[in-house]
């Protein structure tokens, strides 16, 4: 007997058999029982189409000629129930119509009653088997599609680009991740050459790298290329390329989401990192390490750097060069009373305008602060350098639009000439600070070139700066009074209050030998108040003694106005000296209102409110607009003494004072002329109708005690002021 029912697909395999006649049922149970099937009996047609709903079977046996429901329905049940089970049918019925019917239905097999029990158990067995084929090989199918969908949707979904290449170099596999890297899509790249995405700089290396004899499985290459993109800001991407060779057993990337060629050409496998960030971060930490930020100006190490090149470069052709040290005037108040974040604008505006003076080998680097410094490396003389300077200057004379303010800044620019003013590096910059210093020291706006005479009065800089200090504390300053007179009557009408230093050793020191300093280091604010303070108390007595309209007139640092509570400290020591407000009068400059207009002007009209009188000094000097002149509770022009002496000499300067004093009268401002040396100058002022005079003329400033003995015609009482 034929028994293979060991095969452990088929063995205890679940039969059902179909049959009108109960007798028969049995006798097949017992034989397919005996052969380790699991059968099962249902008595006719509708039982089996019953049973068949409610359970599984591996195979049905089916009688064809039954009562009711017939085996034909059965068929027909199970072709419309969907049930898959493979069926025999056994009938004594043997009509090819019956038969063929039957098959076609998809009847796996016919046995004719009687069977034989040998055929019976063979036929279920060949078609168990088969049966049990198709099961494993339907489910080697799923396996093998799950795999490859994962495979496809791994390769789809890594975080890099996959690709294979073709012996010359085409790409006959990419994944879909090129796509939202580069802009392509695979099916556009497919066929065509690698090279075509490679950035035009990077295309020897990338080819190099691919071609390099030593490159195997074992030993991939990786390389870094460019990548070009399409459709992006970025022209191209950073990638971190892996490749090696497929050799003769190419991976089978099948058509999928990503898109292939012929991948069985494929003899490269690369995948390609985007480092794009990683590159964009290295860039940024090494362009932050060698500029500045807000300016994007190289920095101090980077100018350094280039100093050191073009020393170099300029001793072995035997050529100059020049470094200049820039600073910028004014700026400091200009960043303390409009916040940093202006300041900042500024000095992005003020690079621009710097920048727009430069040819392409220069370097101009942000030092720090209002700092600049300038490597121009091929100069041939020193007039070269100094027209630069004087563009510098005059590209920095316009003003700058900060928002609704309008501000100015002058920059004050020291030279130093290699191989001249300095050997070294440091030597060079050092020496372009130092003259510097002396453009600051002598008025500002200006350029110097360095000199060797100029290293000693920087050492005396140092010296002078920790006196200053010091003299504050020993009450060192001194103020004089210069007369102010009226035109007409030749009468004292005020005092201008000058600070003057009795310095310990080098005797008595003018503003010009220490106001720069005293501005650089902000001592002038507490310099300035301490003037104040003095000329209040001795001009407080004069008024106090009979000269009730005697006007006080004071100097105000830039820096002292801009103090926030600069009206509060003013006003406080009017208070603490007695001296009346009408009779002070402050002056400042064009420059100190140009910072900001608005808040100055506020600070002005709160002052003008209790009686303060404002003037402005060094009139028609500064670079300002005449706008202000409304806007601001001004009462007196002071027409700067250079344009007084122009009167000597004639024609340009005397026309500027004929139209300040016109300009002034037109605004019922009152003029005070500065710097009246000669009858001829006095003669002429008095003709235009010029109210006041103050110059040698009538006096220098003088020590309290003098001006004292001129005010009321006696000998000066001793004062514990
Ligand atoms: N050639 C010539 N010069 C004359 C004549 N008459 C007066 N001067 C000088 O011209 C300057 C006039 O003062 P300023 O324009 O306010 O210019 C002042 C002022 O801007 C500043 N300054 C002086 N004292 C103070 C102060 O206490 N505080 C502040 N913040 N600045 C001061 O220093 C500048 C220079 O002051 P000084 O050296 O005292 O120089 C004074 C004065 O001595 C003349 O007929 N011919």
């Amino acid at each position: 007997m034929n028994d293979q029912t060991d095969t452990p697909s088929i063995k205890n395999a679940r039969i059902l058999i179909v049959d009108d006649e109960p007798r028969l049922l049995k006798s097949l149970c017992d034989l397919l029982t005996e052969q380790h099937f699991a059968p099962e009996q249902a008595l006719g047609g509708r039982d089996a189409c019953n049973r068949l709903r409610a359970e599984p079977f591996d195979l049905v046996l089916l009688d064809l000629r039954m009562p009711e429901v017939d085996g034909h329905d059965v068929m027909a049940f199970l072709e419309q129930h969907r049930i898959d089970v493979p069926v025999i049918v056994i009938s004594g019925e043997a009509s090819f119509t019956s038969v063929s019917r039957a098959l076609r239905r998809g009847a796996q097999d016919y046995l004719r009653k009687p069977y034989d029990p040998d055929e019976l158990l063979t036929t279920v067995n060949n078609v168990l088997q088969k049966r049990a084929l198709e099961e494993a090989h339907e489910a080697v199918q799923a396996q093998l599609q799950r795999s490859e969908e994962l495979h496809r949707y791994i390769v789809n979904t890594s975080p890099d680009i996959v690709f294979m290449l073709d012996n010359e170099g085409r790409l006959c596999f990419v994944n879909d991740k090129i796509e939202s890297l580069l802009g392509y899509a695979p099916s556009e790249l497919v066929g065509r050459h690698f090279r075509h995405l490679i950035d035009e700089q990077d295309i020897r290396r990338g080819l190099q790298a691919l071609e390099d004899p030593d490159i195997s499985a074992d030993n991939p290459r990786t390389f870094e290329l460019r990548l070009k993109t399409r459709g992006s800001r970025k022209p191209n991407r950073h990638f971190e390329i892996t490749a090696f060779p497929i050799g003769d057993n190419p991976v089978n990337m099948l058509p999928s989401d990503g898109v292939a060629g012929n991948t069985r050409d494929a003899t490269i496998y690369g995948s390609a990192r985007d480092v794009t960030d990683r590159k964009e971060a290295e860039a940024f930490i090494n362009f932050q390490a060698y500029h500045d930020l807000l300016t994007r100006l190289p920095n101090r190490a980077l100018f350094q750097d280039r100093l050191m090149l073009a020393m170099t470069q300029a001793e072995r052709k035997d050529q100059k060069l020049a470094v200049m040290f820039l600073d910028l005037d004014r700026f400091k108040v200009i960043n303390d009373s409009l916040g940093h974040g202006m300041g900042d604008r500024l000095l992005q505006s003020v690079t621009q305008r710097l920048g727009g003076c430069l040819r392409g080998g220069d370097t101009l680097s942000r030092f720090g602060g209002d700092e600049f410094t300038l490597l121009l490396p091929d100069i041939e003389s020193r007039e070269d350098a100094r027209r630069i300077a004087r563009k510098l200057i005059d590209a920095l004379k316009a003003p700058f639009q900060l928002g609704e303010h309008e501000v100015f800044v002058g920059v004050s620019i020291g030279i130093a000439l290699f191989p001249e003013s300095g050997n070294s590096i440091d030597e060079l910059i050092q020496a372009a600070d130092i003259a510097m210093y002396h453009v600051k020291a002598s008025g500002k706006d200006g350029y110097r070139f360095f000199s060797d005479t100029m290293s000693v009065d920087s050492a005396h800089r140092l010296s002078l700066e920790r006196d200053l200090r010091q003299a504050l504390v020993r009450d060192e300053l001194r103020v004089h009074f210069q007369p102010q007179v009226s035109g007409s009557s030749g009468d004292i009408v005020g005092v201008e209050a000058l600070v003057r230093w009795q310095h310990p050793e080098r005797g008595l020191l003018y503003p010009r030998d220490f106001l720069p300093l005293a501005e650089e280091t902000r001592l002038i604010a507490d310099l300035s108040e301490k003037v104040v303070e003095l000329a209040c108390r001795h001009v407080g007595r004069w008024i106090r003694e009979g000269r009730d309209d005697l006007r006080l007139a004071v100097n105000l640092s830039p820096i002292q106005v801009d103090h926030p509570r600069f009206v509060d400290n003013l006003m406080e020591c009017l208070t603490e000296t007695g001296f009346p407000p009408e009779n002070l009068e402050i002056e400042i400059t064009e420059n100190v209102i140009m910072t900001d207009l608005e808040q100055i002007s506020r600070k002005l009209r709160e002052l003008a409110g209790h009686g303060v009188r404002i003037a402005i000094d060094d009139f028609g000097t500064g670079y300002s607009s005449l706008n202000y002149l409304h806007r601001l509770p001004i009462h007196t022009l002071k027409v700067d003494q250079s344009f007084v002496h122009g009167i000597r000499r004639g024609e340009e300067g005397a026309c500027i004072v004929n139209a300040i004093v016109a300009m002034a009268h037109g605004l019922e401002l009152d003029i005070v002329a500065e710097g009246v040396e000669t009858d001829l100058q006095l003669a002429y002022l008095r003709n235009l109708g010029c109210q006041q005079i103050q110059g040698f003329y009538y006096g220098a400033a003088t020590p309290a005690a003098e001006i004292e003995r001129r005010l009321f015609g006696r000998r000066p009482v001793p004062t514990a002021i």
